[in-house]
């Protein structure tokens, strides 16, 4: 990649979408890698400050929770995002462009009830209606809608895990890694959904009219991940 140059008054800088949290901790040495580093106080808790310019003067960084880095991109408000596989198919955004699995953030959603109910899917197709509590009711109804189960949703935004203890829902669908919230909430794991992984996420109309640049930042993506791959997981 030739060296970048200085963005001008006719040349905005590249918006990148970041999602505070867990991903933006484990991606930190992917951006480095790309030449993308962030200016210090994007990844301190202490600034007030959303936007941030980076170690190109091509691209700056956005800072966002983990569900809008989707809406930002597919609204053109940014360019170029990383987020969860999860959120990509909650939305399901037809602007938005997903070419490249940072391989990092790696879990899977999931269905859940308590331990103490029997706990085969098989069972499910008794039903015609469920309420289950989630974050994700897109990805929930979709799931129970194919299986010919009306899924009444409770949308919560965390702590799912309370639902089924609380009388609120008899499941839950969330994201499980070590399993280790849904045992220290008597939950246990009944089918998975999906696996999940982060994703570079890429606004369909920016591809076409900054090709060049935005393929660049691809591939520096692309071989920032075959190099510290192993390093980068949540
Ligand atoms: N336990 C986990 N293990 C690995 N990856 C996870 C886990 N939980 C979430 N993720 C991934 O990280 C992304 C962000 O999750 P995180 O918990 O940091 O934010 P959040 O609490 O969902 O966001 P916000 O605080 O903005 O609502 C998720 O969309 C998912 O792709
Ligand atoms: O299987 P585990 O390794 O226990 O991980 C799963 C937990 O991680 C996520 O929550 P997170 O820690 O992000 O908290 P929040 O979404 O409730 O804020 C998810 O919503 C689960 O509660």
């Amino acid at each position: 990649m030739t060296a970048p140059q200085p963005a001008t008054k006719d040349h905005q800088p590249l918006i990148l979408a970041l999602p505070k949290g867990r991903i933006l901790k484990a991606v930190t040495p992917l951006l480095e890698q790309a030449g993308l580093t962030p200016s210090d106080d994007c990844l301190g808790d202490s600034s007030r400050k959303l936007r941030f310019p980076t170690s190109n003067p091509n691209i700056d960084v956005v800072r966002v929770r983990s569900f809008d880095v989707a809406t930002f991109v597919a609204t053109g408000g940014a360019h170029i995002g990383i987020c969860g596989a999860d959120v990509l198919m909650e939305f399901d955004y037809p602007a938005i462009y997903a070419p490249l699995d940072l391989g990092i953030g790696k879990c899977r959603i999931s269905v859940a009830q308590p331990e103490n109910l029997p706990h085969s899917a098989d069972e499910w197709s008794q039903w015609s209606e469920v309420r289950a509590a989630t974050k994700y009711p897109a990805i929930t109804r979709r799931y129970f809608a194919a299986r010919g189960i009306n899924a009444n949703i409770v949308h919560l935004h965390g702590a799912m895990e309370l639902a089924p203890m609380l009388g609120l829902s008899r499941l839950i669908v969330d994201l499980v890694d070590t399993g280790s919230t849904l045992r220290a909430n008597g939950l246990r794991e009944v089918e998975t959904i999906a696996s999940v992984t982060s994703r570079v996420i890429v606004n369909r109309t920016a591809l076409k009219t900054r090709p060049e640049e935005i393929t660049a930042i691809l591939d520096t993506f692309r071989a920032a991940c075959k190099t510290s791959l192993p390093l980068a997981t949540v």
